[in-house]
């Protein structure tokens, strides 16, 4: 079973924090986004554009549920937790999820270059605000910890994450 969960918006800091807190605790890093490319060979933004929205999100949840089942610190991808049906598998996993937070303005920043969010790039400066709204919501339902990333490094969050594991660890009995 997964040791935790990470969740949160498109450039949050997902893949970056749960690769180095895997690094630090020498345990394998599962990212739903890589393991969704390795599975089907075609990068995120082929699979938006041969075969749309819906199969790309049917991939997740099946790719969520047995990344769950495996040893590792497990990436999301900004939209898992949309969807129902992987918000509950959250909730009944016992798997302790932490949300990391960031602020529109730091999201856009970070992503400023990046190519690789399909759903970015449709989106007005009002519809992201928007959408980062929405999602927030669900992030919070879900999660068991909140960490704000907002200038802050990787290590100095992965630390943080670590100084909470006896709260996770009590999640896990
Ligand atoms: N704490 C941080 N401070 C500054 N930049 C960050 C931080 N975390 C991630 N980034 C950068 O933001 C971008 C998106 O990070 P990523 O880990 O892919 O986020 P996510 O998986 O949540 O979309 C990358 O360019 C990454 O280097
Ligand atoms: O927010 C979303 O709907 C998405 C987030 C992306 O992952 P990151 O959150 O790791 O960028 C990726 O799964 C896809 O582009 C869709
Ligand atoms: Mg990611």
């Amino acid at each position: 079973m997964a040791q935790c969960i990470l969740i949160g918006f498109m450039g949050s800091g997902k893949t970056t924090v749960g690769r180095l807190m895997a690094e630090t605790t020498r345990t394998p890093h599962l990212d739903l986004d890589e393991l969704i490319i390795a599975q089907s060979g075609q990068s995120i933004n082929q699979i938006f554009a041969a075969h749309g929205e819906a199969y790309f999100r049917d991939l997740e949840s099946q790719v969520l549920r047995s990344a769950m089942r495996a040893e590792g610190i497990l990436s999301t991808g900004g939209g898992t937790p949309v969807r129902k049906e992987n918000r509950d598998l959250l909730a009944q996993s016992g798997i302790p999820v932490i949300f990391l937070k960031a602020s529109p303005e730091v999201i856009r920043a970070r992503l400023k270059e990046a190519s690789d969010r399909p759903l970015l790039r449709k989106l007005s400066a009002r519809q992201f605000v928007h959408l980062h709204e929405e999602r927030e919501a669900y992030y919070a339902q879900a999660a068991d910890l909140t960490v704000v990333t907002n200038h802050r490094k990787p290590a100095d969050i992965v630390r943080e994450i670590l100084t909470r594991a006896d709260l996770l660890e009590s999640k896990r009995k």
